[in-house]
């Protein structure tokens, strides 16, 4: 249900404010859904995992809260702010300084050209930071962060595994301390161990910077680790949601019921 402007602007404004706030978010390609009102709120450290099948919208409702892609309705409010009514350039700086964005493929979200310091260091420049030796200070503390050896600094990311690769594109953009993160199937395509190495270390460093998080992943074991709440999403609707211990354990949609029994192995 969508709400009145109104009575939005008056949630978004509450003492209890979330950090997000989605309402009636829906995205269609042509005939096609790609999500339809979807609706939640995300709460300062909070993590919230959205699963379903392939085709099931996890992708474009990610998109869409990013803002890589424009939705066609709904409502998202960021900190009280109203995402969609902000220009291009304030949802750019919003993307650097707030946000971060995650993707499966660490190439996407890495400059490969660059030494593992340089893409650290890049999106510190990019907030404002201008002392080199600071800057690279503060790259190497975060190369550290991310368990990437010291003598690594100058190395650039195509000399590094593919789990390194992933580390390194955490880093870049944890460095600038985010509020909110996404993040799309962060583990995917990487070796059973290295996934569980990598998980370990995002738990911990979602507990230990407070982070809100966003993760889509068709791995209900990630989101067992690590989503305080699931979002279980089938044909661009929302067909359950709850505290994810909740959902997995006692599915109440047969959907959710199906994907649980079908690949729930934790
Ligand atoms: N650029 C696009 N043009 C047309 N249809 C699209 C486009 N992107 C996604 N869709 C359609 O929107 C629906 C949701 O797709 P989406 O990629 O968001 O699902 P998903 O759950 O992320 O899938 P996957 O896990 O395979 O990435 C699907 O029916 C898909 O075909």
């Amino acid at each position: 249900m969508t709400l009145h402007p109104q009575e939005f602007s008056q949630k978004i404004h509450a003492p209890d404010q979330p950090l997000l706030k989605v309402d009636g978010l829906t995205k269609r390609y042509g005939p096609r859904i790609g999500c339809l009102d979807v609706s939640f709120d995300l709460y300062p450290g909070e993590v919230l995992g959205i699963v379903g099948e392939s085709g099931s919208g996890k992708s474009t409702l990610l998109s869409c809260l990013a803002g890589h892609q424009r939705a066609d309705l709904g409502r998202i409010a960021y900190d009280g702010r109203d995402v969609l009514a902000m220009s291009e350039t304030e949802r750019r700086r919003l993307g650097r300084t707030d946000w971060a964005y995650v993707h499966q493929n660490p190439r996407d979200g890495l400059r490969m050209g660059v030494s593992a310091g340089g893409n650290v260091g890049e999106r510190l420049m990019g907030v404002g930071a201008r002392h080199y030796g600071e800057i690279r200070g503060k790259a190497a503390d975060w190369l550290g962060r991310v368990e990437i050896a010291g003598d690594r600094i100058d190395d650039r990311p195509s000399a590094f595994s593919g789990g390194m690769q992933q580390r390194l594109q955490i880093a870049r953009n944890l460095v600038t301390s985010p509020r909110l993160v996404f993040m799309d199937e962060p583990t995917g395509g990487l070796d059973v161990s290295v996934q569980a190495r990598l998980l370990d270390l995002l738990r911990g460093l979602v507990r230990d910077l407070g982070l809100s998080v966003i993760i889509v992943t068709h791995d209900l074991a990630v989101v067992r680790l690590l989503a305080h709440r699931l979002m279980v999403m089938k044909s661009g609707r929302v067909v359950e949601q709850g505290l994810t211990d909740q959902v997995l354990d006692d599915p109440q949609h047969a959907y959710t019921q199906l994907l649980v029994s079908s690949v729930l192995q934790v």
